[in-house]
Formats: structure tokens, C-alpha cells, sequence
């Protein structure tokens, strides 16, 4: 499990799966594709989707597409994010997930 912190914005320092939102007429692994290019300078496949985490932030509603990725091409460099872990499923309690994330961390401990 590879995660990202935050390295600007309202949630700076939280901890999260590297993404982003999803422009008009993209399709979800596209996206995923696309920010994983833009933030981490590095190529994806899109495997199976995980989940999709629903979640009520105060201010919004978030609806997040989860999937497992391998590796193409790169070296996962952070162009955006302030620091990078891969978790296992013993360390995946490690770092401060923000809060939508939290329910999708137990469903990954069970695939792990
Ligand atoms: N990428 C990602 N975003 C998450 C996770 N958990 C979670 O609550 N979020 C929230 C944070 C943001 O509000 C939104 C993701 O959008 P984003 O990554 O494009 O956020 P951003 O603040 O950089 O937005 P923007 O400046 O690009 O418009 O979802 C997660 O695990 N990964």
C-alpha cells in the first residue's frame, strides 16, 4: 500500500491514497491514471476497484473510487506531496489517514 501526505491545503500533513478528482467526461481510472502521472511522475495500470468510500465531511459530501494499481513505468517522485510510505498490513495504522479513509483502511486490513 503505497501512501501519500498532503502536502498543502485544508487536510496538509493528513495522510491519503494518491489521486484526485475527476474531470468532466473521465472516467474514474482515468483519472486515477492521470493525477498519478501529474503527482508522482509515474505510469499505472488501473486493476480492480477496491471500494467506493462515501463520506459526509462537514462542508461536503465525498464519493471516492478506490482501486488497486501496479507500476508501469517510474519512480513514484512526490511532485506534490510532502512525504510517502509503503504500508504493510502490520504498519498500516502508522500514519494519520484522513478521516474518509478510515473505513476503507479496515476493508484493505482484510485483503492484505
Ligand atoms: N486523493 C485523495 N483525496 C482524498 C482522500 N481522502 C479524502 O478525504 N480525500 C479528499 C481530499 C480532497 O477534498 C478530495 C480529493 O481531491 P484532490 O486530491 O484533487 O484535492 P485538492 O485539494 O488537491 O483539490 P484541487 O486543489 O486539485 O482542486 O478528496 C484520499 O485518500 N485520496
Amino acid at each position: 500500500m503505497f501512501a501519500t501526505q498532503r502536502g498543502y491545503g485544508e487536510w496538509k500533513d493528513g495522510w491519503e491514497f494518491p489521486g484526485g478528482k475527476i474531470e468532466t467526461g473521465e472516467t474514474p481510472e482515468a483519472a486515477l491514471k492521470r493525477e498519478i502521472q501529474e503527482e508522482l511522475d509515474t505510469e499505472i495500470s488501473v486493476k480492480e476497484r477496491i471500494d467506493t468510500i462515501e463520506y459526509d465531511y462537514p462542508n461536503f459530501h465525498l464519493s471516492m473510487d478506490c482501486f488497486w494499481c501496479e507500476i508501469v513505468s517510474g519512480k513514484l517522485e512526490l511532485k506534490e506531496h510532502e512525504a510517502a510510505r509503503w504500508l504493510t498490513k502490520e504498519s498500516l495504522d502508522s500514519v494519520d489517514w484522513l478521516s474518509a479513509d478510515k473505513a476503507l483502511i479496515e476493508k484493505i486490513r482484510l485483503m492484505l
